[in-house]
């Protein structure tokens, strides 16, 4: 079994479907994952801020927004009149249940049912061209097997539901199913949070024990640098798992940051492809990648908080940190950098909802500094600790910059930098310019 995901573009017109249909056809059984045709979760968000906003006539006008663009699309992608009356049925009943929200009483419950609606959409235009064209797949709808728990999804029975579900169709040897959604452990329509089509994807893999998993998506694998922000990037030929993971943390938005955990677990494959390009090799994610080169890729996060807290109490004591990091574990919220010297510590936070509180009870330990619109730039590379230049080489890159934090050490594939967000371009071209010459690659 293969587990292929396509991406919002791949699914983005009917050309693309069309190409995404001639990928997965024939050859061996596959589970196919699709996300929301591009665009679409956007403004299912959108819609849903309307509702939170007291605004239903604008959630009604941004409903009506979708209508040329599927129309389009479904006239362009189905052929035969049955299959379009059934495709334009669909969108009918998808835009009466979009406005048939209230203001009142809107909630999170609702918020969720609504975003879930690009992958119901795409899921189910792609089966209808494929039962056009003869194909014989089946839609398994992913709110009958996915399922998490606080969050986090209860692989046992998925496993399990998964296999039930495919037994259901004995002879079909190609599914359709939805990226992104599930159902929580109050049966409660939920989601794998924006981008979670790829997670999908490797939970399922895990749970069907599938020999690869494969993301398609409109690049060809993961670059040696950001390429929205850096010209003449390429791709990478393999990856370790760690290496993907910290690359996807740090902000490399090709893979969603969990996606490498459920594959992991069961060393699975992932391979990164290009649904317009089939033929680029792509990058490949698996427990083995030696290649001579020390740095793979750089890669950046945006929003990020730095915190320091003076304190001459932590002077020769022990516990301080201690104290610090409870404040964070009460607000449940992740620290990514820390550095530390005698009497201050510094560190960084990306989710900043509890700011305020985490900064009221820091104050109880000492000074506290706070610096936001940061920065943090990571090079990631197996070879990064055993060639001790290459430190110097980013700090000489960055010499320029005002960098705010340098953390090497804490794992051994990673230098990680915080820098202003202003500087986060200059900051990724400098490190590409320096880490990329000749005698690296
Ligand atoms: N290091 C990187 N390598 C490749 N793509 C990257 C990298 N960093 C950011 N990206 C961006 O990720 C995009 C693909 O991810 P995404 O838009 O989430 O695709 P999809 O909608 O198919 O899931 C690329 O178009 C590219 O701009
Ligand atoms: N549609 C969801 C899930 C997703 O993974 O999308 P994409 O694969 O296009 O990043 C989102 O936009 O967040």
């Amino acid at each position: 079994m293969l587990v292929y995901k396509f991406g919002g573009t791949s699914v983005g017109s009917a050309e693309n479907m069309i190409q995404v249909s001639n990928l997965i056809v024939g050859g061996e059984s596959k589970i196919v994952v699709l996300s929301a045709v591009s665009g679409t979760t956007n403004s299912l968000v959108g819609i849903c801020d309307a509702y939170f906003a007291g605004d239903k006539q604008l959630a009604e006008k941004l409903v009506e927004d979708f209508r040329p663009k599927y129309d389009k699309h479904i006239f362009e992608l189905l052929q035969e009149q049955s299959s379009r009356d059934q495709a334009n049925d669909l969108m009918e009943e998808k835009y009466a249940l979009l406005k048939s929200f209230s203001v009142e009483g809107f909630s999170e419950i609702e918020e969720r049912q609504i975003h879930a609606q690009g992958e119901l959409i795409s899921t189910k235009l792609m089966q209808l061209y494929l039962e056009e064209q003869g194909v014989n797949s089946a839609l398994i709808p992913a709110l009958d097997f996915m399922r998490t728990e606080n969050g986090e999804p209860l692989y046992d029975e998925i496993e399990k539901r998964l296999a039930e579900v495919l037994a259901q169709h004995k002879g079909v040897d190609l599914f359709i199913t939805q990226g992104y959604i599930c159902t929580n452990e109050f049966e409660q329509v939920d989601n794998l949070k924006r981008g979670g089509s790829d997670y999908t994807a490797s939970i399922i893999g895990a749970c069907a024990n599938a020999k690869e998993v494969q993301i398609w998506t409109d690049i060809d694998g993961m670059h040696n640098n950001d390429p929205r922000f850096v010209e003449g990037t390429k791709a990478v030929e393999c990856l370790t798992y760690d290496e993907a993971a910290e690359l996807a943390y740090f902000g490399a938005k090709i893979l969603h940051p969990l996606t490498v955990l459920p594959a992991k677990k069961k060393n699975i494959p992932v391979r990164l492809k290009n649904t317009m390009q089939p033929e680029a090799l792509g990058t490949v994610i698996g427990p083995n990648c030696d290649t001579s080169l020390p740095v793979k890729s750089i890669a950046a996060k945006n929003g990020i908080v730095a915190i320091k807290i003076r304190s001459s109490r932590m002077l020769m004591a022990y516990g301080f940190l201690k104290n610090v990091f409870q404040i964070f574990e009460d607000y449940q919220t992740p620290i990514d950098m820390i550095t530390t010297s005698e009497v201050a510590v510094s560190l960084t936070i990306d989710k900043t909802d509890n700011l305020q509180s985490i900064l009221a009870d820091l104050r109880e330990l000492g000074q506290v500094e706070v610096d936001e619109d940061q920065s943090i730039v990571c090079v990631v590379g197996q070879g990064l600790i055993e060639d001790s230049t290459i430190v110097s080489r980013v700090t000489t890159a960055l010499n320029s910059l005002k960098v705010r934090m340098i953390s090497y050490g804490g794992s051994a594939n990673n230098i990680s930098i915080l820098i202003p967000s202003e500087n986060k371009n200059e900051a990724l071209n400098l490190l590409h310019s320096e880490l990329y010459t000749t005698s690296l690659v």
